[in-house]
């Protein structure tokens, strides 16, 4: 079997936790076997046309220089280099960082290429972050992850090992594009692994991570209970659960499930109140739940920008009634949960 050299950390990662004792070793040994297998789909050429192309791109990224400064925080997730970077250089890396475009998570900073994304996902980051335990050491998952801006600030807040996970192919190649900036070798660059699938291919039961992200993923899950459920067993006992998603507002019992179309995005299934949120983790099996934000999304969170000029949320919303979605449902409504796994 050969493994491709983006992935190499990712199989020498798993490869020492497998030989952990416990329910850690026995979780990554079941996961390890799986993933020539969960590469292989997911990063199938003839099930995503257009992977060619940014793997192309990708690989096409010039080397750079060894000395670097890289910053993982709220003023930038980048790296520049001291010695500079020839206009060559940077104009190649642009096209090629392009050729990935839409970049929806973000911002970025390569040296002088900002990608002003889609999200500014800092925003999401700081909403959340003075809630979180104190990352240092901890072992984490960010379920449907992006391209893995979040992955970043906590190897920045101190993680010992983040595993991004998420099904799109075109992340994975803007995650490598970003670590190669970042230095696949550099000690931050070692800690953040990417692996392109779904939640459900996460072997049951883990019992592994001290922390567990979902954020943007329960509302696309038709079976929400079955979504938190897969989140408890991917924790050890005492656990943290971040959970973010969209909401209404309502009581215990108010959940709203859109028509085809929410937002104009398909596969939007359940949006509960944030007090029925906490409910079903209760139910779910988690302790300790506490929402500790919820805000309508603004027009300046999510927008189209130069790196991604499809439409976003201002065109998604009612022309006359910015509180209602074009579909005539409330406007989007985020809510960050944490719990603890009982
Ligand atoms: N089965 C699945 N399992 C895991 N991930 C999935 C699955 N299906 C789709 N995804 C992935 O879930 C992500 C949802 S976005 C949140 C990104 C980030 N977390 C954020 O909070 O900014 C939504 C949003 O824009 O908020 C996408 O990257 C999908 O590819």
């Amino acid at each position: 079997m050969s493994i491709s050299p983006y992935d190499r950390d990712l199989y020498r990662a798993f490869t020492e936790l497998a030989c952990e004792p416990g329910a850690v070793g026995d979780g990554f040994a079941r996961w390890l076997g799986a993933l020539p297998e969960q590469l292989a789909k997911g990063l199938d050429r003839k099930r995503h046309a257009d992977l060619k192309a940014w793997h192309g791109a990708l690989e096409k990224l010039p080397t750079l220089p060894d000395e670097r400064e890289v910053q993982l925080d709220a003023d930038r997730v980048g790296a520049c280099f001291p010695t500079g970077l020839s206009t060559g250089q940077q104009r190649q890396s642009e096209n090629l960082l392009r050729a990935m475009m839409p970049w929806r998570k973000g911002p970025y900073q390569l040296d002088e290429i900002h990608i002003d994304t889609e999200w500014r996902s800092d925003w999401k980051w700081q909403r959340l972050a003075p809630h979180l335990s104190d990352l240092t050491h901890r072992r984490m998952l960010d379920v449907g992850g992006g391209n893995g801006y979040h992955g970043w600030r906590m190897v920045g807040a101190g993680a010992a090992f983040t595993l991004v996970i998420d099904p799109s192919p075109r992340f994975y190649c803007q995650f490598h594009a970003v670590r190669h900036f970042i230095g696949a070798d550099h000690p931050q660059g070692r800690n953040l692994h990417f692996l392109p699938v779904g939640i459900e291919d996460v072997p049951a039961k883990m019992a592994a991570f001290d922390t567990v992200f979902s954020m943007g993923v329960l509302y696309h899950r038709p079976s929400p209970m079955d979504h938190l459920f897969q989140l408890r067993d991917a924790l050890r006992p005492g656990g943290e659960l971040v959970l973010e998603t969209l909401v209404v507002e309502g009581d215990v019992t108010t959940v709203l499930m859109p028509g085809e179309r929410y937002a104009a995005m398909p596969n939007v299934y359940f949006l509960p109140s944030s007090r029925a949120l906490a409910h079903w983790c209760e139910r779910a099996g988690f302790k300790d739940v506490r929402i500790v934000d919820e805000a309508v999304t603004t027009l300046d969170e999510q927008r189209s920008t130069d790196w991604m000029t499809y439409h976003s949320l201002s065109d998604f919303l009612d022309p006359d009634d910015p509180r209602l979605t074009r579909e005539g449902h409330p406007a989007p409504r985020r809510a960050v949960l944490i719990a603890t796994r009982a």
